[in-house]
Parts: structure tokens; sequence; C-alpha cells
């Protein structure tokens, strides 16, 4: 990377399932990046916005004194104006807390988020990968890796509909990746498109 130029900041957005994580963590190995995973920062601000989740959503959804994500989630995911409320209260942290991260990087950047583009996290991007799955491989790779009921995985899934029912657009070259076959196959695929943005040299992956 010459002097001057700053590192790329690459965005992976896609539903719950899809394989968000696994290709963010693929490109920053690959680049020798870091992963800023904005679920994770999402679970911070519940603690940083602790008071006014509790205003808003009663009492109900404190266990031993912090937000239950499940408890909360159940109510949330079930309610697009319940979703909208928590995200008016969490969402300027977040991003605040992302953007912090992504300008003090000091090498290439992945921003992991399904809200990639309600967030408006699209726009420090200078690449974007959208990666898909078939439905019921999401909703089993939910059960599987979060111990969720078919239901929840399927209440999750839904309330997303709307994000994904259409083409991802934003201002940057974006790419779709298909994540059905192994985990080696999707690595391939990582790498090849790694190189033809011109981030990888041939051969390094
Ligand atoms: C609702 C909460 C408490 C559920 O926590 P839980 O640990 O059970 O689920 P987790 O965070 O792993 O989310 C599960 C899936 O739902 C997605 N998701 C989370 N919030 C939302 C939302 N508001 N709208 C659509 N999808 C969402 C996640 O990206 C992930 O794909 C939590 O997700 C939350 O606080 N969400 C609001 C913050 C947010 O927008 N996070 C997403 C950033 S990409
Ligand atoms: N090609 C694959 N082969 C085997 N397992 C996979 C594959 N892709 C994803 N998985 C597994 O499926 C689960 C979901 O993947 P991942 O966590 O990357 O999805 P995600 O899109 O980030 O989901 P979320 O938005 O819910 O965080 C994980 O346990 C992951 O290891």
């Amino acid at each position: 990377m010459g002097e001057g130029v700053r590192p790329p900041v690459i965005g992976v957005t896609g539903p719950a399932g899809a394989g968000k994580s696994l290709v963010a963590g693929m490109v920053a190995e690959l680049l020798g990046g870091e992963v800023v995973d904005v679920d994770e920062v999402g679970h911070k601000a519940l603690d940083v916005c602790r008071g006014e989740v509790v205003r808003i959503f009663g009492e109900g959804v404190v266990r031993e004194g912090r937000v239950d994500r499940r408890v909360l989630g159940r109510v949330v995911f079930a309610d697009r104006e319940a979703r909208e409320r928590l995200e008016r209260v969490v969402h300027p942290w977040m991003r605040e807390e992302v953007m912090r991260r992504v300008e003090g990087r000091r090498g290439p950047v992945v921003v992991d988020a399904a809200l990639l583009g309600r967030m408006g996290l699209d726009a420090v991007c200078d690449r974007v990968v959208v990666v898909r799955a078939p439905w019921w491989v999401r909703v089993w790779r939910l059960v599987r890796r979060d111990g969720r009921s078919v239901r929840e995985a399927v209440r999750i899934l839904r309330a997303q509909h709307a994000l994904f029912s259409q083409p991802f657009s934003c201002g940057v070259d974006t790419e779709y990746v298909s994540n059905v076959g192994s985990k080696r196959h999707l690595r391939d695929k990582i790498a090849t498109l790694l190189v033809r943005w011109g981030y990888l040299r041939e051969g390094v992956s």
C-alpha cells in the first residue's frame, strides 16, 4: 500500500445466517486486517443505553442487572414499531462507535453488518460484499449456531425481509456471493474477488 493511501474499508452485509461473519473473517485474514462486528457493537450499546432501553421496554427485559437480549429480541423481532424504537435509541451510539473504529484503523477494516445500508455505514465502505444463502439454510444455521428455535429464527428472518427483498444498492462496487457450498469453496471465492478488486496478489491466498 503506497504512502498516503488509506487502507480499504470493506462492508459485508446480508441476512442473518447467510455467513457474513465467516466472510468478514476470511477477508480480514486474507488482507491482514480487522473486523468491526456491528452486532457486537449493538450488544455493547445495550449496556451503554440501558437506562433508556429499560424506560421504553420495562424492567421485564432485565436479568441480573443487564438487558437480556433473548427477551428483548422476542419483543422487537416480532414488532416493527418496537424494533424502530430500539434502533432510535442504540443506533446513534453504534454509528459513532463504528466510525471511531474505522477512522482509527491502521490497516484494512471489514465492517460486518446486516444493517450496513440501513445504518448508513455503506457510506464509509470502498467495496461491499453481499452474502446470500437460501432461507432454509439460514434458518438451519441460526438454529445450530445459537440454539434458537425454528420459530425464533424465522421471526428474525421475517424482520429482515424488507432489508433484503430488493437488490442492495450503494455508491460503490458491490459483489453478491452465494454461500451454499463448503467453507473452503467460499474462501476461494473471496480470495478470487479480492484479487479482482486489486487488494490481493494472485497466488497469495
Ligand atoms: C434485538 C437484540 C437485543 C437481539 O439480540 P440477540 O443476541 O438475540 O441477536 P443478535 O444480535 O445476534 O441478532 C440476530 C440477527 O438479527 C440481526 N438484527 C439485530 N438487530 C436487528 C434489527 N433492528 N433489524 C433487523 N435485524 C436485526 C442481527 O444482525 C443478526 O443477523 C439485538 O440484536 C439488538 O440489540 N439489536 C439492535 C441493534 C442493531 O441494530 N443491531 C444490528 C446491527 S447490524
Ligand atoms: N459454507 C458454510 N459451511 C458450513 N457452515 C457455515 C457456512 N457458512 C456459514 N456457516 C455457519 O453458519 C453459522 C452462521 O454463519 P455466520 O455467523 O457467518 O452468519 P451471519 O450472516 O454473520 O449471521 P448473523 O447475522 O446472525 O450474525 C455459523 O455457525 C457459521 O460457521
